[in-house]
């Protein structure tokens, strides 16, 4: 454990050089890690742990993307590659992946699977803290774990693959074995972690919940779409609309806060830049801090759970969703962004 000064508040970490691969892959021996689910972060965590020497089986439904996917990436059918039911019959360690509706679904057979001293593992606390919409709850003579990467299972990969990591939370729900909190640790730093950092299952799903609806995804998505559109009705062509919006933020402005923090971006922009964005900020911050308030409200009532249960359980979630992807990729504004992205001189060489 590291005791990190964050911002004033003294917080512990754990690093890969405090619990090093080596420690994980001994704490996992005589395990079976099955990854059920070869969605998005099943093959992140999963391939990230067999690089590291762990033994990983897929549970996946066959006749799937995902199950193809599978194969593609070298898990082999009747081996390392069985249906859901099966990976959990064989494993120690269950690596609850499917998707959050998807782990309701199959709930009732994986339950019958656990073994005494098992570990259940969850990379969300959705399923265990939502129990009364949920209907997860484990028996008593099994761990209940949780590693949370702070990212897409996409990046967890990439990242893995170029050498560097994503920070996960990690929780321990239920020890039965004694063990929990080292399976906890070596299952984080396994699937390439690049430190953890505690939460409680709760804390994890109220966070995260709020996260990805707020600044990660729902709200970065609708105050792009505001500026664009006020942009475009104000007679600015796409082509400007999109680099003023998208374009300059991803491909300038965001990696300079990434690389060294908010008053570095503004330190390497213009006077004229940084005192117009220091008077905005704050009526931005107060325009939507009620939304947030309300966002957090809703996800704390079990609202935003239960709407994500109905609408992902339906028969039609697919499509549905993809439609909807689809209007967002068809729209004026994101047909620019990839005649935007077309253009960069490294996708023009192409
Ligand atoms: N997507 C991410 O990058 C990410 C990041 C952090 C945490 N998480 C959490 O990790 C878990 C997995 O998320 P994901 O995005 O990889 O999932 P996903 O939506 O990609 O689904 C994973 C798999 O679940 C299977 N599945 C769905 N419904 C099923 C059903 N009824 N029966 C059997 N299989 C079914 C699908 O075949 C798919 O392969 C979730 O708890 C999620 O909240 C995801
Ligand atoms: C990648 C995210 C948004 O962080 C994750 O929370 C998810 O649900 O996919
Ligand atoms: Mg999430
Ligand atoms: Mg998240």
């Amino acid at each position: 454990m590291a005791n990190i000064d964050f911002g004033g508040t003294i917080e512990e970490v754990i690093t890969s050089e405090e619990f090093t691969l080596q420690r994980a892959r001994e704490v996992l021996e005589n395990e079976t890690v099955a990854v059920l689910g070869y969605g998005v972060q099943g093959p992140g965590q999963a391939l990230n742990m067999r690089d590291n020497g762990i033994a990983v089986i897929v549970g996946q439904r066959e006749g799937t993307a995902s199950w193809d996917k599978a194969v593609a990436d070298g898990f082999v059918p009747g081996k390392t590659l069985l249906s859901i039911e099966e990976a959990a019959r064989k494993a120690t360690v269950i690596q609850y992946l499917l998707s959050d509706a998807g782990q309701v679904a199959m709930w009732p057979t994986i339950k019958d699977c656990l073994n005494e001293g098992d570990a259940l593992y969850f990379s969300h606390g959705f399923g265990i803290v939502y129990r009364e919409q949920t209907g997860i709850v484990p028996p008593e003579n099994v761990d209940v774990i949780l590693a949370a990467p702070k990212g897409s299972g996409t990046t967890v990969r990439t990242n893995f693959l170029d050498g560097s990591g994503i920070n996960s939370s990690f929780a321990v729900h239920q020890d039965f074995t004694g063990r929990a909190k080292d399976r906890t640790l070596a299952l984080g730093i396994a699937i390439g972690s690049g430190y953890l950092f505690p939460t409680t299952f709760e804390k994890e799903v109220h966070s995260d919940l709020t996260g990805e609806r707020g600044v990660l995804m729902g709200c970065l998505a609708g105050v792009m779409e505001a500026q664009y559109n006020v942009l475009r009705k104000n007679g600015h062509s796409p082509s400007e609309a999109f680099n003023e919006t998208v374009e300059e933020l991803t491909q300038s402005l965001i990696r300079l806060v990434a690389q060294n923090g908010m008053d570095w971006m503004y330190a390497n922009c213009s006077t004229t830049a940084q005192r117009g964005a220091l008077d905005w900020a704050p009526r931005f911050r107060e325009a939507v801090a009620p939304v947030f308030e309300q966002l957090y409200e809703s996800v704390i009532t079990g609202e935003e759970t239960r709407r994500t249960l109905t609408c992902n359980s339906a028969a039609d979630y697919r499509e549905k969703l993809d439609a909807e992807l689809k209007a967002i990729h068809d729209s004026e504004m994101w047909r620019a962004g990839a005649a935007v992205r077309a253009l960069r001189p490294e996708n023009r060489r192409k």
